[in-house]
């Protein structure tokens, strides 16, 4: 309920309105539940204004810049030159369209905004803080609370953000102009994409990471092809090193990395940079909340523990996006939101993660979803699996980028498919058709026997299945 322009209670109090909560807070008030969503920053969190949108914009670009660049064999001659602020500006333009395109979806359900942070009161009852000035703070209660505060960049200690030369992805996303010399500390999805985005726009990019592959969550064969793409593209990568300090030098940063394992490497490194991008992962915005006055509990990297329903140790209080756990991703968070906000309803519902997608939107890009054929094992089932190489792919071909391959998972005994990873052109988009089908508890055969459109990217997921079940038409062994 409304008075004047103060809340004094609510249904459900979102806090945070990135993809988990805006998404919450819509789904809870198309369920004609009395809705407030509080935001301290901009509507679209992380994923709008400081992630997904923009880097993606970036990798768009820069990938325009370099393949026009690099077109002699096709018989294209062009040198073209990068002007960043523009790229810059058109990308903040496609972010503005984006995040003020959830504040009116937000209105037009019917969703309270209010503007300010929240922290807890008790377990019924936040103050909001308004920004500015003599702004001054009010009281909301709640009969329950979908806690969506996100995630920040962790620090190393020695490399605070505070030097202009030293970036988190925030930074690395609105440079002035291209770092001649860019070092990225972290070999994770963000190193990765930032890397390639900076390497096509011109700079001479290293990249320290501490463990001995880059994208040390997916698998090896799939990595490498990414490594040695970025490689090609000029990346010079440093495994088994972790950073341990910088010091200015000529107006740079002259870093030292030190051996992760000293049985591996017996010296240190020093890499002088125009700017230092530190990428070592993200922690779970949930320190400045107050949150030991609403009694919900989280774990010792602060994350809050979930139930299948996105219910904390609080009845009454969910959590759901990067602030619940791994996987820290957009659609993750949204599906989440929808099912707090439906369990609140009293719908029946609850999240399952095993057609949970990933992207890397590196080059090639990576596209995964439910297990690895090791997974599988290891969880006792045995599986059965069949791949498809690019190359064999006259429309990868046709488009000059024949690299990877489909690679699908099923149970040996039901052919029930249960993975697939794919490392290649356009495998954010194909990964989709394997997690409906996971989704729908699809066969081999319904895959297999789909007549697929060529020439077409996805005929390679029609012959990767048939190959499971030995079948495929296109098969060199
Ligand atoms: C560079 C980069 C690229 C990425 N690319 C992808 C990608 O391609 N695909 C993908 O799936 N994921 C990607 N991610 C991850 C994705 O951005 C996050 O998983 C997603 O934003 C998490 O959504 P969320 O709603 O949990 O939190 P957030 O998006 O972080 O939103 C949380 C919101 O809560 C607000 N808030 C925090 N505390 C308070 C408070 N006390 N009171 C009021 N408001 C508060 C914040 O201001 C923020 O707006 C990327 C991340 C980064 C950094
Ligand atoms: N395409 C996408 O979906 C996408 C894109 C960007 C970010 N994200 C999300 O954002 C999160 C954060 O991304 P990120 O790249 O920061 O984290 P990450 O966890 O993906 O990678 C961090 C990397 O840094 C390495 N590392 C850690 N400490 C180090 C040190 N001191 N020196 C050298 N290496 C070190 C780790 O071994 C790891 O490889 C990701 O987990 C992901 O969920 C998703």
């Amino acid at each position: 309920m409304v008075v004047g322009d103060v809340t004094t209670s609510t249904d459900v109090l979102v806090i945070g309105a990135g993809p988990g909560g805006y998404v919450a807070a819509i789904r809870a008030a198309q369920l004609a539940l009395d809705v407030t969503l509080v935001e301290k920053g901009e509507y679209g969190g992380a994923c709008l204004n400081r992630g997904c949108i923009p880097s993606k914009a970036l990798i768009h670009g820069s990938k325009l810049a370099s393949e026009a660049g690099q077109a002699e064999e096709l018989g294209i001659y062009a040198d073209p030159t990068v002007a960043l602020d523009e790229m810059i500006n058109w990308k903040d333009g496609v972010v503005d369209q984006l995040t003020s395109g959830i504040e009116q979806l937000c209105t037009a359900a019917g969703v309270n905004l209010l503007k300010g942070t929240a922290e807890f009161a008790d377990e019924n009852k936040v103050r909001i803080i308004h920004q500015g000035e003599g702004q001054g703070s009010e009281s909301l209660k709640f009969e329950n609370c979908i806690i969506a505060t996100g995630s920040r960049p962790i620090e190393i200690p020695g490399f605070g953000f505070e030097d202009e030369r030293i970036v988190s992805s925030d930074g690395a996303l609105n440079f002035d102009t291209v770092p001649d010399e860019l070092v990225i500390v972290g070999a994770g999805y963000i190193g990765m994409e930032l890397a390639t985005v900076y390497s096509r726009l011109g700079s001479d990019v290293s990249v320290i990471e501490m463990l001995e592959q880059a994208l040390p969550s997916y698998e090896e064969d799939i990595a490498s092809i990414v490594r040695k793409r970025a490689e090609r593209l000029g990346v010079d990568f440093h495994f088994g090193y972790t950073a341990d300090s910088w010091a200015a030098s000529d107006g740079k940063a002259v870093l030292t990395a030190v051996p992760a394992d000293e049985a591996a490497h017996d010296s240190d490194i020093e890499l002088t940079a125009d700017r230092i991008l530190v990428a070592v992962g993200r922690r779970p915005v949930t320190d400045t909340l107050s949150i030991d006055d609403a009694g919900v509990e989280t774990n010792a990297q602060g994350f809050i523990p979930t139930d299948s329903t996105c219910r904390t140790n609080k009845e009454h209080i969910f959590a759901v996006g990067d602030v619940a756990g791994e996987p820290m991703l957009a659609h993750k968070g949204s599906k989440e939101g929808e099912v707090a906000a439906e369990v609140i309803a009293g719908e029946p519902a609850a999240v399952d993660y095993q057609a949970l997608p990933a992207a890397v939107f590196t080059d090639p890009e990576i596209g995964t979803v439910g297990l690895t054929e090791n997974e599988a094992a290891n969880k006792g089932m045995t599986p059965v699996t069949g791949e498809f190489q690019f190359q064999a792919s006259g429309r990868a071909l046709t488009a000059n980028r024949a690299e990877g391959f489909v690679r699908i998972i099923a149970t040996k005994e039901t052919e029930r498919v249960i993975g697939a990873q794919i490392v290649g052109p356009e495998a954010s988009e194909l990964i989709a058709e394997i997690a409906a089908m996971i989704e729908m508890g699809a066969k081999l055969e319904d895959i297999g026997s789909t007549v697929h459109t060529h020439p077409t990217l996805s005929e390679a997921i029609m012959e990767a299945a048939q190959n499971a079940r030995e079948k495929a038409i296109h098969r060199r062994n």
